[in-house]
């Protein structure tokens, strides 16, 4: 979590795993507002919450479209379903399940996953190698060979299912990410000059972070048939 991030009512904290929906970035066409959608800044609520006898603490909660009264939801006038399921044991389980209403149901998601690294310039990914992807500092398309590193500003959108890994050499461990329901997998790190124009993060604070997100975007979205449900799901855990 950023030691800048702000914790006031509508707006993204900077850390943790903000829940991207329902468009990615500024949408298919670049011109939304807010950026990634409104779910990660509107009040879901509780549905429930139990611990299994192993210890394992699940909570459940939902976002119920026609309840969501923000304004810039109001622009989305959809009707549709969230939940979030989070089980927390030795991993980190994590369910975003979207139910269509009565209509058809159009969206981009994310699972906008912030990990504490110990250097970014001694961390590399695992699990995309070969992979295209959508590089969007440079607006053009690639194809990642070998480990991905981090050298400057990264900011990429790989067309990948696969499960990834994050090798931290300062700290010497290693985090697994694995997924459910998601064609692609962003990386990014927003380096020196993007992090002095982030007012929500400190000027020094990119060398400890990485973003390593479970997305549907841009050809990947996903449209659902009235009442039709999809989950998109990942677990981290800690090799
Ligand atoms: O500042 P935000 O809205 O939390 O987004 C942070 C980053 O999130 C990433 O998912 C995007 O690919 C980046 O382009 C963006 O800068």
């Amino acid at each position: 979590m950023s030691g800048s991030s702000d914790y006031q009512p509508g707006r993204a904290v900077r850390g943790g795993v903000p829940l991207v929906f329902p468009w990615f970035g500024g949408g298919p066409e670049g011109d939304r507002v807010p950026a990634h959608g409104f779910a990660r800044l509107a009040t879901w609520h509780l549905i429930s919450a139990a611990v299994s006898p192993k210890g394992t603490a699940t909570l459940r909660f939902g976002l119920d479209g026609p309840q969501v009264t923000d304004a810039v939801a109001d622009s989305f006038t959809h009707d549709y379903g969230l939940e979030m399921h989070v089980s927390l044991g030795e991993t980190l389980l994590q369910q975003l399940v979207v139910v269509a209403g009565d209509e058809e149901l159009a969206f981009e998601e994310g699972l906008h996953t912030y990990f504490a690294v110990g250097d970014v310039r001694h961390t590399h990914v695992e699990g995309l190698e070969g992979e295209a992807y959508f590089d969007k500092v440079t607006g053009s398309c690639a194809t990642q060979e070998g480990l991905v590193t981090i050298t400057a500003e990264t900011d990429r959108i790989y067309e990948s299912a696969s499960n990834t890994r994050i090798v931290d050499e300062a700290w010497g461990r290693t985090i697994q990410i694995e997924k459910v329901g998601s064609a692609q997998t962003v990386v990014w790190n927003p380096w020196v000059d993007k992090s002095r124009t982030m007012t929500d993060f400190g000027d020094d604070e990119w060398p400890g972070m990485l973003c390593v997100e479970t997305v549907n975007s841009r050809e990947q979205s996903i449209t659902l048939a009235p009442g039709q449900r999809h989950l998109m799901s990942q677990t981290i855990s800690i090799l």
